[in-house]
Formats: C-alpha cells, sequence, structure tokens
C-alpha cells in the first residue's frame, strides 16, 4: 500500500520502499551519474538499474557523489539473462555489488523469467537475502503462471513483480493476482518511453488539472499503488515527473485513464522472447 504522506511502500517482507524513483535504461555512465546526482538533489530516493544497463558504475557514482547516505536510498539492480542458474547468479551479484561500489543491495530481481533456470535463480536470491546481503528479493516480467510456478518450488515469496506498465497496457489479471499474493506491482516504462505523451485524453486531463501529461500518467500510478520508475537525463523533467504529490485524480478520471488500454506492449512478451 503506497502512503501518501510519506510516498513509500510496505513489501510482503516487512521492508519498506518508495513508491517512486528513477529508472536508468539506456543511459551511459556519466549521464547515469549525473541523472542519479539530479534526482537525489531533487527528492528521489530509489533508483533502477541492472547489470544488463551497463551503468551499475555510474549509479554508485552518482549516489556516492551526492552525499546523501547510503541507508536513505532505495537501490535496485538486476540479474540478466545470460548470468542465470544457481552460480552465475551468486558471481553476477558480486559483479554488480562491485560496479556499483556498495556492501549491499536493497532489492535484486530476476530481469526476465528464463524458463530453464529461473527456479534456480531463485535459489540463489533466497541465499542473497537469508545471508542478508540483499534486503529483498523479487522478479521482472514474470506472468501470473510464472509466479505460481515460482511459489509452488521455492521458499521466500517474491516482493515485487517489475512489468511492462501503463495506459496502454494495465496489466489487469497480473494486478488481481499480485495483490491477493501481497506482491507489489512496479511499472517500467511507465510514459510508453515517452510515446503516450501526446494522447489526448492525456492531454486534456493534464489541462483540467493544471499538470504535464507525465504528471497525470505518474500520478495514476501512484493512486493504483503501482510503484513507478520514469526514466529521464533532463534535470527538469526528473523535477516535474516527482511533482505528483500536491493533486489528486478524481474516480471518474482514474477511470478514463484506465479505459485506455490497449494491451500494447512497447517490449517483448515475457512467454516468447529470445532470452540471449
Ligand atoms: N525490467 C525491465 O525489463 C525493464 C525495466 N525498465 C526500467 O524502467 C525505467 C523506465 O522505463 P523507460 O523504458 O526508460 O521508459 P519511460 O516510460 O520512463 O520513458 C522514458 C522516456 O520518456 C522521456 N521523458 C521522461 N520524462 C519526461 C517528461 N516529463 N516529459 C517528456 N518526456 C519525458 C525520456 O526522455 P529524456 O530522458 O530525454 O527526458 C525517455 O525518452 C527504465 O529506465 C528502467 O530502469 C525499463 C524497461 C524494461
Ligand atoms: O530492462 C530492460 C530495458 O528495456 C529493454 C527494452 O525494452 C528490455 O528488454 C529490458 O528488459
Amino acid at each position: 500500500m503506497i502512503d501518501h504522506l510519506q510516498d513509500t511502500v510496505t513489501l510482503n517482507n516487512g521492508v519498506t520502499m518508495p513508491g517512486f524513483g528513477l529508472g536508468v535504461y539506456k543511459v551511459d555512465e556519466q549521464t547515469a551519474a549525473d541523472s542519479v546526482k539530479a534526482a537525489l538533489k531533487n527528492g528521489y530516493r530509489s533508483i533502477d538499474t541492472a547489470s544488463y544497463y551497463d551503468n551499475e558504475a555510474g549509479v554508485g557514482r552518482g549516489i556516492k557523489e551526492s552525499g546523501i547516505s547510503r541507508e536513505s536510498i532505495f537501490v535496485t539492480s538486476k540479474v540478466w539473462n545470460d548470468e542465470q542458474g544457481y552460480h552465475n547468479t551468486l558471481e553476477a551479484f558480486e559483479n554488480s555489488l562491485a560496479k556499483l561500489g556498495l556492501d549491499y543491495l536493497d532489492l535484486y530481481l530476476i530481469h526476465w523469467p528464463v524458463s530453464d533456470t529461473y527456479l534456480e535463480t531463485w535459489q540463489a536470491m533466497e541465499k542473497l537475502y537469508e545471508e542478508g546481503r540483499v534486503r529483498a528479493i523479487g522478479v521482472s516480467n514474470f506472468h501470473v503462471h510464472h509466479l505460481q510456478r515460482l511459489m509452488a518450488n521455492t521458499r521466500v515469496k517474491p516482493v515485487i513483480d517489475q512489468v511492462e506498465y501503463h495506459p496502454h497496457l494495465t496489466q489487469e489479471s497480473l494486478r488481481v493476482f499480485c495483490e491477493q499474493e501481497n506482491i507489489q506491482l512496479e511499472a517500467w516504462s511507465p510514459l510508453k518511453k515517452g510515446r503516450l505523451l501526446d494522447d489526448p485524453s492525456i492531454n486534456d486531463l493534464a489541462e483540467k488539472y493544471g499538470k504535464t501529461p507525465a504528471q497525470i500518467i505518474l500520478r495514476w500510478d501512484v493512486q493504483n499503488h503501482v510503484v513507478t520508475i520514469p526514466k529521464s537525463t533532463h534535470d527538469e523533467r526528473i523535477k516535474e515527473n516527482a511533482s505528483i504529490f500536491d493533486f489528486a485524480l478524481a474516480n471518474e478520471d482514474m477511470q478514463k485513464i484506465d479505459s485506455l488500454n490497449q494491451n500494447d506492449r512497447t517490449g517483448k512478451n515475457p512467454d516468447s522472447f529470445d532470452p540471449s
């Protein structure tokens, strides 16, 4: 549940995390360092990276140079597809940590459900969690059937499923399942990589509330209790995207945005992707 006053969610293992953070996909190391510093300066306390993004060193530098204490920042990284399997995952985790220059992660995710290996990968994540190397473990791009198989065969329940989620892909059945199982949903590409910002209905709402289209969409995430991690490398947009806690969308407007759903993905369907 999002606590609107503190803007945090409490995960199913009791750990709290910000309901809002910065994504850094396709951002080079130096730009990642600069964006992380700009975000932390503007109140962000959660950063989403991955070994696949090849910018963990930049993220780590940004965190250090921000001067903000490690404990007040929630850092997520992910194990990539060709790093999966028990031993590979343990090694990938150490590599990520070394690049970030940190001695623990807040959240470690399986990036995609590589079907041959994700159960073994999860066993390695359970070990890292139980040893206190990471405060919480979760998954990304898992459908309901992947979650069911994972939970039927392993000990620790994932705290989060990070999936593509935006007004054109509302993931209704996954959302209901995650709510029942107390697994937090987290939105990747919440702005549909910027492609939703010209949508006429979103722009009508932006005008009605005196907000920008990005702010309308990100506010819809927050009110839907979905953790959101928009990416921007521009200081003014980083600031703009975080300025969503001073207004609320009316129920009828939430429903208007829900009705834009087209089940349209920008990324691969987790059931038919090439894990290489
Ligand atoms: N688990 C997974 O498989 C995946 C995870 N992710 C994570 O989710 C994060 C967010 O998703 P992402 O794919 O980056 O896409 P987003 O939906 O966050 O959109 C980012 C795009 O929107 C632009 N933008 C951001 N804010 C504004 C604004 N206020 N006004 C106008 N344009 C804006 C950015 O441009 P600019 O930078 O120039 O401002 C960029 O082009 C990623 O960075 C990554 O951390 C993403 C994909 C897959
Ligand atoms: O995290 C990621 C960044 O975006 C890519 C393209 O959409 C995804 O494939 C990847 O999972």
